[in-house]
C-alpha cells in the first residue's frame, strides 16, 4: 500500500462549539459547512449533523458528531478544521466532556438576545478544566432583541477578556461566520503528539449503524492508525481489526489512516457500542501503548423506571427493542422485573429524565409498542443495622428490617436568573430541601445561585416549577456530587390491605403524608366501584397514614334483561368477560389498566425543558 500523506498537524485545528440549549450551535455548524463548501447547497438541510429523527424533531443534539471542514484562511493555506458537535442537555454531559477532551479549543456561543445561561457556564468550566482555548462569540445578532453591547461585557467578565474580543455572528444569515473561522485558525493551537510513539486514540463517540455495525469516532493523540491493523481497547484489552478507517467530511469518506491530531472514524465489525466505549483508549495490538489516556468512566444511570407493555403479549417485543437500543446507547441498562399490578416488564436505568423520555418515545415509535412507565426514582443506598447494605433501584424492593441509615444522591445545581426572582427561587429550593451555597451577580440584574439539592427533588418537575415561577427566565444546570444521609421512608399504597407495588415510593418523611393523601385520592377517583367496599390506604410499614374508601356496588348486567331471552343474556355476559380482560386483579380488586396509566402519568419534563 502506498504510504499515505499524513495531514500536517500544524494545519489541523480541532474545536467544538459549546452553548446553552437553543443558542444556535447546530445552526452555526450548518453555516460553517455551507460557507466552506463542505456541503454543497443542494445537499444542505437544517441541523445537518443531527442524524437521529428524534434529534431533528425536538431540535436537540443527543449524540456528539464530528465533521471535517477544509478551510482556506487569510494566510492562503488550507487548514483542516475538525468540528465536534456536542450535545447540550445536562443528561448528556459525559459526552460533552469526552468531546471537549478531543479538542484544543472551543467556540463559546451565547445568544445575543438572552445572554449567559446555566449551561453556558457549566460548559465553560468544563472547557477550562480541559485547558481549551476559548473563543467567545455572540450569536443571533440579526435579532431585533439582540443586545450585543450588554452581553459582550457580561461574557468578557466571566472569561476574563476584553468586550471587544467577543465576536459577533448570525448563524442564520452567515454574517461574521468567516471571520470566526479565521479566528479559529489564528487562536486555537494545533494539536501536538508524538508521531513515532505507539498509537493512542481516544474514543469520543460510538454509534451503531444497521449496515456497518459500530462506527467509532476517535481522535488520534500519538502515533497513527491504519486499515487492516489490529487494535486493542485499553480498558477491556479486547482486540479487533480495523476494517475501515475514514473521516466525516461530512459524509463518511474512507482514508488510508489517521495520524497525530486527526479526528475520524473506524469500523471494526463489533456489533455493540459497549465494546467500543466512549472515553476508552485505542492502541495498536503489535505495539501497544502503556498508559491509557485520561478520562474513561462508565456512564452511570441516575434515574430508574419500570417499563411495561400494555399488551402482555408485547413483552418479547419490548425485550428485543431494548436490546437493539442498547447497541447504540451504552448508558441504557435494563433487567427483567415483575410487578403484581403491571405484569412482566423491565426496570430500566437512564442518565436522566430526558434520556428516559427519548428512550420511551423511540420504543413506542420505532417498535410500535404501547408502554406504561412507573414513576421514575433515583438510586438509594440503605445500610442495615446488621451491617448489610442494599442498593435500591425500585421502591418496592426497599428492604424490610432494622435500617441504620439511608443515603440519597445529591446534585450541585446552578440557577441563573434575572435578580427579580431571587425570592421565588429561594422559596422553591427551600421546599425541595435545598441548601444555598453561594450567590453572585453576573451583571446588575442577573444573578447566579448555587445550591446543593437531593437529586430526587430536582429530576422530576423542578425545572417546570422554576420556569413558571420565573416566567421562563431562569435556567438550570446540575451535576451529581455524591450522596448524603436523609430521613426517607417508603410509602406503600394498599388496596384492600394488599400493597400495589407499582405505587410504592421512597419519599422524605416530611412529604410522606402529602404523597399518601394525594395518591389515595387519585386512586379513589380512578378505580370503579366494586361489589364490595374497597379501602385504599397509604402506609409506612404497618402504620396507615391516609385512607379513602370506594363504596360497594353490585353491577348486575342482567338487570335490564327481564324476559327470558337466554341468548341475549349470554351475549351480555360475554361482553362483560371481555371487559374484564383489560382489568388487572389486585387481590380481589379489579383495577382497569387505565387507572394505572393515569395514576402513574407523572408529567415528565423533557418536553418542557426545551420550552423557554
Ligand atoms: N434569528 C436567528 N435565529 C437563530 C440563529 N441561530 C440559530 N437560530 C435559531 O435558534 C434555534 C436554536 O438553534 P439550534 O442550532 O437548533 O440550537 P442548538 O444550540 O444546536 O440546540 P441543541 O442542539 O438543542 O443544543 C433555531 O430555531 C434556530 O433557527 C441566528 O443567528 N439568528
Amino acid at each position: 500500500m502506498a504510504q499515505p500523506n499524513w495531514t500536517d498537524p500544524a494545519l489541523i485545528r480541532n474545536f467544538c462549539i459549546i452553548a446553552h440549549i437553543d443558542h444556535g450551535k447546530s445552526t452555526l455548524a450548518d453555516r460553517m459547512l455551507q460557507i466552506t463548501g463542505a456541503v454543497d447547497d443542494r445537499q444542505m438541510r437544517a441541523q445537518y449533523l443531527d442524524r437521529m429523527d428524534i434529534e431533528r424533531e425536538r431540535g436537540i443534539t443527543i449524540k456528539s458528531q464530528a465533521v471535517r471542514i477544509p478551510f482556506t484562511a487569510l494566510d492562503d493555506r488550507t487548514y483542516t478544521l475538525d468540528l465536534i458537535d456536542t450535545p447540550g442537555h445536562v443528561d448528556f454531559t459525559y459526552e460533552v466532556s469526552r468531546s471537549l477532551a478531543a479538542c484544543e479549543g472551543a467556540v463559546l456561543l451565547v445568544d445575543a438576545a438572552q445572554g449567559i445561561e446555566a449551561q453556558t457556564l457549566a460548559n465553560l468550566y468544563m472547557a477550562l478544566e480541559n485547558d481549551l482555548t476559548i473563543i467567545p462569540v455572540l450569536n443571533k445578532i440579526d435579532l431585533p432583541a439582540a443586545q450585543p453591547e450588554k452581553y459582550s461585557v457580561e461574557l468578557a467578565g466571566i472569561i476574563g477578556c476584553e468586550p471587544s474580543d467577543v465576536l459577533r455572528v448570525s448563524a442564520k444569515t452567515g454574517e461574521g461566520v468567516e471571520e470566526l473561522l479565521n479566528e479559529i485558525v489564528r487562536q486555537i493551537p494545533p494539536p501536538v503528539g508524538e508521531a513515532e510513539a505507539p498509537a493512542r486514540a481516544m474514543i469520543f463517540d460510538s454509534v451503531y449503524d444497521t449496515y456497518r455495525g459500530v462506527v467509532t469516532y476517535v481522535r488520534v493523540i500519538d502515533g497513527r492508525l491504519s486499515p487492516r491493523e489490529r487494535i486493542q481497547m485499553m480498558s477491556t484489552r479486547a482486540s479487533h481489526e480495523i476494517l475501515e478507517i475514514g473521516v466525516s467530511s461530512p459524509e463518511p469518506t474512507k482514508c488510508e489512516g489517521l495520524g497525530v491530531g486527526e479526528v475520524g472514524y473506524i469500523i471494526t465489525g463489533v456489533k455493540d457500542v459497549r465494546q467500543s466505549k466512549v472515553g476508552d483508549t485505542i492502541t495498536s495490538l503489535n505495539r501497544p501503548a502503556t498508559r491509557m489516556l485520561e478520562g474513561y468512566q462508565d456512564p452511570k444511570p441516575m434515574v430508574f423506571s419500570g417499563l411495561y407493555p400494555i399488551e402482555g403479549t408485547d413483552y418479547p417485543v419490548l425485550r428485543d427493542a431494548l436490546e437493539k437500543l442498547q447497541l447504540n446507547d451504552a448508558a441504557l441498562v435494563f433487567e427483567p422485573e415483575t410487578s403484581a399490578a403491571l405484569g412482566f416488564g423491565f426496570r430500566c436505568g437512564f442518565l436522566g429524565l430526558l434520556h428516559l423520555e427519548i428512550t420511551r418515545a423511540r420504543l413506542e415509535r420505532e417498535f410500535n409498542l404501547d408502554l406504561i412507565s412507573t414513576a421514575p426514582n433515583v438510586v438509594y443506598r440503605v445500610e442495615m443495622e446488621d451491617g448489610t447494605e442494599h442498593v435500591v433501584t425500585n421502591p418496592s424492593e426497599f428492604p424490610a428490617g432494622k435500617i441504620a441509615a439511608i443515603y440519597e444522591p445529591m446534585v450541585k445545581a446552578t440557577v441563573l436568573s434575572p435578580s427579580d426572582y431571587i425570592g421565588q427561587i429561594m422559596e422553591l429550593c427551600q421546599e425541595r430541601r435545598g441548601d444555598l451555597q453561594g450567590m453572585d451577580y453576573l451583571s446588575e440584574d442577573r444573578v447566579e445561585m448555587r445550591y446543593t439539592l437531593p437529586m430526587a427533588e430536582i429530576v422530576f418537575d423542578f425545572f417546570d416549577h422554576l420556569k413558571s415561577r420565573t416566567k421562563g427566565y431562569a435556567s438550570l444546570d446540575y451535576e451529581p456530587i455524591g450522596e448524603q444521609q436523609a430521613e426517607l421512608v417508603k410509602v406503600d399504597i394498599l388496596l384492600q390491605g394488599e400493597a400495589v407495588d407499582a405505587f410504592s415510593a421512597i419519599v422524605h418523611k416530611d412529604k410522606a403524608y402529602t404523597y399518601g393523601v394525594e395518591m389515595t385520592k387519585k386512586l379513589r377517583e380512578l378505580i370503579p366501584r366494586q361489589q364490595f367496599e374497597v379501602p385504599i390506604q397509604a402506609a409506612i410499614g404497618a402504620r396507615v397514614i391516609a385512607r379513602e374508601n370506594i363504596r360497594a356496588i353490585r353491577k348486575d348486567v342482567l338487570a335490564k334483561c327481564y324476559g327470558g331471552d337466554i341468548s341475549r343474556k349470554r351475549k351480555l355476559l360475554e361482553k362483560q368477560k371481555e371487559g374484564k380482560k383489560r382489568m388487572k386483579m389486585v387481590g380481589r380488586v379489579e383495577v382497569p389498566q387505565e387507572a394505572f396509566i393515569s395514576a402513574l402519568s407523572t408529567d415528565t419534563t423533557g418536553e418542557d425543558k426545551k420550552k423557554k
